[in-house]
């Protein structure tokens, strides 16, 4: 929730960390977007997230949904599943979450992914064609996909993996983009991945390891500029 939440006031946005559904209610109406992150699930959870969901869906605003661990247990997996059904605008995860979601047999080792972003390029695709979502896979190359057409964002450092949550808060960057553009989610959804990657490569530059990569990714991507991000971003069509 700290870099999830830090990393969304850096990018300019305006967090906002709820549980309650008795809060759904009031609360859901004021955002722009929302994100759900099944991380740290627990069964109270789940009919707030729904709830929101289903609000955000029909007030016609954006939500995006970042599966962690999704394949790692029934309880977990299930409540994805019913998520999904909810139609997220957009789902954000690793291979091992993508493929677990796309219902094809994996090992799954934790929250981390045992699958590269590329294993997963298929599962993507036919998740998002029974979805309706657009999918995004993270790795050492990104890829976004309608269940159509397929961009690969190249931008990142490995490090990167080795600070718990990057993953989430770059799905709540994804969440933030897709607000401001919510007509062009394929696009906001590869922007969001290499902005937040591009602060990874310039926090690098300045990072001994990965508590200090923590620190300069979020300094980064405070002080990232248009110059900086048009000389380093590299997305492709697949
Ligand atoms: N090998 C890599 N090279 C470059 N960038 C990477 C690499 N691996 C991950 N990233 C970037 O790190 C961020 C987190 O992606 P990752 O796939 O590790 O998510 P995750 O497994 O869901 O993480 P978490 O569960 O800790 O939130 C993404 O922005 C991704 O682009
Ligand atoms: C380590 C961990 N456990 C539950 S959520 C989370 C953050 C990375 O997804
Ligand atoms: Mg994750």
């Amino acid at each position: 929730m700290d870099i999830v939440a830090n990393t969304l006031l850096a990018a300019g946005a305006s967090p906002a960390m709820i549980h309650s559904l008795a809060e759904i209610p009031d609360f859901t109406p004021q955002a722009q977007a929302l994100c759900v992150n099944v991380g740290t699930l627990s069964p109270s959870w789940v009919p707030a997230m729904k709830s929101a969901a289903e609000l955000m869906v029909k007030l016609g605003k954006p939500w995006v949904l970042d599966p962690v661990a999704a394949g790692a247990s029934g309880f977990r997996l299930n409540a994805c599943l019913a998520l999904v059904g909810v139609k997220p605008t957009v789902i954000r995860g690793n291979g091992s979450e993508i493929i677990a979601l796309s219902s094809v047999s994996c090992s799954i080792k934790g929250v981390d992914s045992a699958h590269g972003s590329m294993d997963a390029l298929e599962a993507a695709k036919s998740l998002a064609r029974a979805s309706g979502s657009i999918v995004a896979v993270s790795g050492a190359v990104d890829v976004v996909t309608d269940g159509n057409r397929v961009v690969a964002a190249h931008n990142g450092v490995p490090m990167m993996q080795k600070i718990t949550a990057t993953g989430c808060a770059v799905t709540a960057l994804i969440a933030a983009f897709v607000a401001l553009d919510p007509s062009h989610p394929l696009e906001a959804t590869a922007s969001a991945l290499s902005v937040f990657c591009i602060a990874g490569e310039l926090g690098m530059d300045l990072a001994k390891g990965p508590a200090s990569l923590r620190m300069h990714l979020i300094d980064s991507l405070y002080g990232l500029d248009e110059a900086a991000l048009l000389s380093r971003v590299r997305i492709t069509d697949l």
